[in-house]
């Protein structure tokens, strides 16, 4: 019977339906459509895959919001809702998270959801935002960002949230806490993330020049920790995740929560003021003129 139970299971994106296949059975895929036709993601349908291989206890997260896997409200909803259930799943002990578009592995949040929009809105997104971050950062499980593209601020964060970092190898792609470039500012949360990463000097040279950086450059500062292949950053991803495994996994947690909780805390008890300052923030009319000349240049960068 436990060798019949053995085998994949998937949760639907939409965080609603958990279904239960052996390992013999094909193995179900949710959402694959929008990606194959290349179109934007309605806001209706799914924005990542989750497997989670319960042999292995690995869950694969893969992100497929065309056309570059922005943090929209319901991108960052649906991840939330998606860690919670792996979380509380005993089966699982790891996740993956990864892209399934090419070249891309998240270009951080989606400016149109700063743009333009009432201060409701904006306060509902950054709540999303810092659930995101503290769903992640503060995980039990192991994580790994297998980053298969590039990945600028807030896919950059998404990373840093994680225990480690697979980079593939191509200096085409980058990846770096870049807010500063589009006349925005990287909260403490993002700040002390990178700092805990790569250390006080680095991370100051870096935001505030909201520099990105390419593949090589991240790996000599730290801010990823290995670059493989293109083809072998998940299945390296997944043999990390067995090193990580073996040791004892209620000391592992304790330490990782040793060494996050400060920052989370923090968080935590300014949770609302952050908010505020948020909403206070990107609301400013000035504010909202750098996120349209920003938003302009990506498209003439195209024409
Ligand atoms: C107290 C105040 C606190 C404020 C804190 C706020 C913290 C903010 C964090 C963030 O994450 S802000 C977002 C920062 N992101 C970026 O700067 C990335 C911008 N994008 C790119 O550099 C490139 O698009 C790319 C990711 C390198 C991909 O390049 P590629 O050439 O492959 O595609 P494009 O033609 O540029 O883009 C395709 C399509 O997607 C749109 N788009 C790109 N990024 C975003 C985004 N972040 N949000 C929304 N839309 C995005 C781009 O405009 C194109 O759209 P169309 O022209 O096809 O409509």
């Amino acid at each position: 019977m436990a060798a019949l139970l053995r085998g994949l299971k998937s949760f639907s994106l939409s965080g609603r339906s958990l279904s239960i296949t052996s390992g013999v059975a094909p193995h179900r895929r949710y959402g694959l459509p929008s990606v194959l036709s290349g179109q934007r993601n309605s806001s209706s349908s799914s924005k990542m895959t989750v497997d989670l291989d319960s042999s292995t206890g690995i869950a694969m997260m893969r992100f497929q919001s065309p056309p570059v896997n922005s943090l929209t409200l319901d991108f960052l909803t649906e991840f939330a809702t998606n860690l919670e259930k792996l979380e509380m799943d005993k089966g699982c002990r790891g996740v993956v998270l990864t892209s399934a578009l090419p070249k891309i592995f998240s270009a951080g949040l989606d400016i149109r959801e700063m743009y333009g929009k009432s201060p409701e809105h904006c306060r509902e997104f950054w709540k999303a935002v810092q659930e995101m971050w503290l769903k992640l950062y503060g995980s039990s499980m192991v994580t790994v960002a297998a980053i298969n593209g590039s990945s600028p601020a807030g896919g950059c964060l998404m990373a840093l949230a994680c225990d480690y970092r697979i980079m593939a190898d191509n200096p085409r792609y980058s990846i770096g806490l870049n807010e500063t470039q589009l006349g925005i500012v990287a909260p403490f949360w993002f700040k002390e993330n990178m700092v805990n990463t790569v250390g006080h000097r680095m991370a100051e040279i870096s935001l505030q020049l909201g520099l990105l950086y390419s593949a090589p450059d991240a790996l000599k500062m730290g801010l990823v920790d290995q670059l493989v292949a293109e083809e072998a950053v998940v299945t390296t991803a997944t043999e990390t995740m067995a090193k990580w495994f073996a040791v004892p996994g209620h000391a592992r947690q304790i330490t990782k929560s040793v060494m996050r909780k400060p920052t989370i805390d923090k968080l935590l008890s300014n949770r609302e003021d952050d908010i505020n300052n948020f909403v206070t923030f990107i609301t400013k009319d000035s504010i909202q003129k750098s996120l349209k000349m920003y938003m302009e240049s990506l498209r003439k960068k195209k024409a």
